[in-house]
């Protein structure tokens, strides 16, 4: 399971959230590098799971294409999608801790349960993850198959706690 490369928006210090942005030049080398890395480690995969946002279907691909496995068949689904980040999608986060507190603006990024709507939490991203890994994803590792998820930072984020049970530690302390 990985993050998508570096977006256009991510070099702005912006929430992008469900805005289709492709990868920038630094993004599109991630992913390549990040392809070159699983194949020096030998990883094959039989299933590709993406969002239906450009930045995780680009990673992908270019994964893929280093690994010399570009005919694995690729499931997007909108359930992977990045959190919807409602009235703070395009708004710049440096400037909206200037006006709110930085404390405030960790809250909203990184508590559980705890945004005002119309900011979709993380528990609420899990929520509309969990149908897609319990019906789709999960029952294809049951049987055997070999699965890369390349999404974004609070799906990912939201399986992870899904995984283990609780909220890890590092979700506040690394981005
Ligand atoms: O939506 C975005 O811009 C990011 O991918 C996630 O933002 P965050 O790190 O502020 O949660």
């Amino acid at each position: 399971m990985l993050r998508h490369g570096e977006g256009a928006w991510n070099i702005e210090n912006r929430f992008c959230s469900w805005v289709d942005q492709k990868l920038s030049e630094d993004g599109l080398r991630e992913a390549e590098m990040c392809g070159k890395h699983l194949k020096f480690l030998g990883f094959e995969f039989d299933l590709v799971y993406t969002s239906i946002l450009s930045r995780s279907i680009q990673t992908a691909w270019l994964i893929m294409q280093e690994l010399g496995q570009e005919w694995v068949p690729v499931r997007s689904s909108w359930r992977l999608n990045e959190r919807h980040y409602g009235a703070l999608i395009g708004l710049n986060r440096a400037e909206l801790a200037l006006n709110h507190g930085e404390e405030q603006v960790k809250i909203w990024r990184r508590s559980y349960d705890n945004a005002p709507p119309p900011i979709e939490s993380l528990k609420q991203v899990l929520e509309r993850l969990l149908p897609y890994w319990n019906e789709e994803i999960a029952p294809e590792i049951k049987k055997g198959k070999r699965v890369l998820i390349s999404a974004h930072g609070n799906s990912t984020r939201a399986l992870l706690k899904h995984l283990e049970g609780t909220v890890p530690f590092y979700f506040y302390k690394f981005s």
